[in-house]
């Protein structure tokens, strides 16, 4: 029998939020600190926040190219399961906060082309996760959250990599279950395709998302 697929539910930023996303059935929850997002969560936000995340769903702090000063203030008032580091940060870098903080690392990388397909391998080395990411267009304002898919036909036939991996980039309740079918993907990241404007998370969207991962 299959396992199920897990979900993720990235930049939620409001207690209803992350009881949509515990009641759909999601496995993770991602909280954003970054501030050109829509997404973006105050450290003192987000620590109130994750008190209501109930066990069983894992929090995750998404930063983008943070310093440690950041991720200091950030992993001291927030109890995280999961750093997901969303920027350039290099493989030197990922091993250095993984030692750091002792939590495991998600790392994200983006894919336009097959081009960028060797920067999978690169990081799985260090990384305890990927994130495979549509990759931003150029003078994106933001790294990701962007509601923009890559060709999963890059993916196809090529679901085992050495660790664990996320497939995200414009995923929505419409489209999840063909990018699962296409990609093999066992676990899905979706921000801006459950909401219902930039930074609003829908419950409908968030409950057809997640059951849409099971069809
Ligand atoms: O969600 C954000 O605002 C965000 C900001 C900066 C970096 C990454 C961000 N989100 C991540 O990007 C993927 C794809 O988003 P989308 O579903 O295409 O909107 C998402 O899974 C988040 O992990």
């Amino acid at each position: 029998m299959s396992q199920a697929v897990s979900a993720k539910i990235c930049g939620v930023k409001a207690p209803a939020d992350i009881a949509a996303a515990a009641e759909a059935g999601a496995r993770y929850v991602g909280f954003v600190f970054f501030p050109k997002s829509p997404r973006c969560l105050t450290v003192e936000q987000a620590a109130t926040l994750a008190a209501e995340v109930p066990l069983g769903v894992a929090k995750v702090a998404l930063t983008v190219n943070a310093t440690d000063a950041e991720l200091d203030e950030i992993t001291r008032a927030v109890p995280l399961d999961m750093l997901q580091l969303h920027g350039t940060e290099s493989p030197e870098r990922v091993a250095e906060v993984k030692a750091r903080y002792g939590l495991p690392v998600m790392k994200a990388i983006g894919i336009a082309d097959a081009e960028d397909l060797p920067q999978i391998e690169l990081y799985s080395d260090v990384a305890d996760q990927l994130l495979i990411d549509a990759k931003p267009p150029k003078n994106a304002d933001l790294p990701g959250g962007n509601g923009l898919a890559f060709d999963w036909r890059l993916l196809a036939g090529r679901k085992y990599w050495q660790k664990p991996w996320m497939l995200a980039g414009g995923l929505t309740p419409d489209n999840v279950a063909e990018a699962i079918r296409m990609t093999g993907a066992r676990q899905v990241d979706v921000s801006s395709g459950v909401e219902s404007a930039p930074g609003v998370k829908d419950p409908e969207r968030i409950a057809a998302f997640v059951k849409s991962t099971t069809a």
